[in-house]
């Protein structure tokens, strides 16, 4: 027979919110919070067991195709193209582009009365009179990348119609119910640079990310220790995906057979080869390079920009990701979601320096200490160590 416990405290509680009168008999409110317990439950053990296979379906198509429109535009970049956000850092027609798709797709594939989207871009600049020509150039790119999917036909959208889908991206999100997390160009200045960036899409349940999908078009297939950007037959182009609880897979952004990826087994730190932020501005790099030397690592440090560090972790490309911003730096959930549980689901643990989990759940911001760490169990004791270490003494030598 099964067992149920009732505490007094939710006896209280329906005390509190149940029209209850002087003649309620306590057998009737014992029932009735045996009854409301076991629905609580029945709803927890299908949160835990449920599956998102319809949102993550939804979440790779709108990846895949704001890819499409980021290559396109990348191929045919001009400096006049790239245009400075009132704190310097630079947005193009395919970072507008690339958030008005992924907002599109999701609200045609799936419900949209309850969607809510916490995104990097806004519309603020393109509503601007000079923002106009932008504009035009972003619904045009908008509309043929919509329209090269058969499923969508050939509806255009309005001018206004673009604007309220990159204005969507601006939900508070927070602890409860469900949200859309998204960078649509992570890496920009790798972006216009020409090297590295990434799509990055998660989806938050409940303050916890439950799906994360990366695509990285410039990513190449095999692995970022082999590349070679000189060889032309080298394939590049990856889609990371994870739902929580079911693994990362990885196939590429045209559409091969997913392979299941995993961390690295790795447990000597000597042997590791990690990763760091292309741009010095973005990552300290002198602290990271102290805390390689106490590990021992011998190889010099992998720079990529963008969340594609996180995908070429998450199938052993490199053992570990250190990343440092300067002081006062406040870390955005869009530029960590969907890279987290690529990681965590191919086995690696991601963390703030002092080893805690990332808690997505505050808002639009990450709040955290001193920076983020990311390896495999294995590594992560020693790493921790070395981190503190290294901290320790950069706070003594100011
Ligand atoms: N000052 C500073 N410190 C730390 N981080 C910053 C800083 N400025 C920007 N950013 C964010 O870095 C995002 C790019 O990711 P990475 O730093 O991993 O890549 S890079 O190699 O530096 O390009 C980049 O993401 P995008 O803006 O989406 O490109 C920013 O959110
Ligand atoms: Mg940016
Ligand atoms: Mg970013
Ligand atoms: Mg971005």
């Amino acid at each position: 027979m099964a067992t149920f416990t009732v505490s007094s405290g939710t006896i209280n509680s329906l005390t509190r919110t149940l029209p209850l009168t002087k003649n309620t008999k306590p057998h009737s409110l014992f029932s009735l919070s045996i009854s409301l317990t076991l629905k609580a439950s029945k709803f927890t053990l299908r949160a835990s067991s449920m599956s998102y296979d319809k949102q993550l379906a939804a979440a790779k198509k709108a990846a895949s195709l704001a890819a499409r429109l980021c290559q396109k535009v990348q191929k045919a970049l001009l400096q006049a193209d790239v245009q400075s956000k009132s704190d310097k850092s630079p947005v193009t027609v395919a970072d507008y582009g690339s958030q008005a798709v992924v907002s599109v797709v999701l609200q045609k594939e799936l419900d949209s009365a309850s969607f809510s989207l916490v995104a990097e871009e806004d519309s603020g600049d393109l509503r601007k009179e000079e923002g106009k020509e932008t504009l035009q150039r972003i619904m045009k790119l908008v509309n043929e990348t919509l329209t090269s999917d058969e499923t969508y036909g050939n509806a255009p959208l309005s001018e206004e119609d673009v604007l309220a889908a990159i204005d969507s991206g601006r939900s508070v999100g927070g602890p409860s119910g469900q949200h859309w997390v998204l960078d649509p160009i992570d890496g920009t200045k790798g972006f216009v640079r020409g090297d590295q960036y990434a799509i990055a899409l998660a989806l938050l349940d409940e303050g916890k990310a439950v799906l994360g999908v990366l695509a990285c078009p410039n990513l190449p297939l095999s692995s970022v220790a082999s590349h070679n950007p000189q060889d032309p037959q080298e394939k590049v182009g990856c889609l990371f995906y994870a739902q929580v609880g079911s693994g990362t897979y990885m196939q590429s952004l045209d559409g091969s057979t997913p392979i299941k990826v995993h961390v690295t087994d790795l447990d000597n730190p000597e042997e590791a080869a990690f990763f760091e932020s292309f741009e010095a501005a973005h990552s300290l790099h002198d602290l990271s390079s102290s805390i390689a030397k106490k590990l021992g690592v011998r190889a010099p440090p992998v720079r990529i920009d963008s969340q594609a560090k996180y995908g070429a972790l998450s199938r052993g490309d490199g053992a570990i990701y250190l990343r440092f911003p300067h002081k006062g730096y406040r870390e955005k959930i869009w530029d960590h979601a969907a890279g987290y549980l690529v990681v965590a689901e191919a086995g690696g643990v991601v963390s703030d320096a002092a080893g805690n989990p990332l808690d997505f759940s505050r808002g639009r911001y990450l709040d955290l200490h001193e920076g983020i760490i990311v390896t495999n169990q294995k590594l992560m004791p020693a790493l921790l160590k070395a981190v503190k270490e290294s901290l320790n003494e950069k706070a003594s030598s100011l």
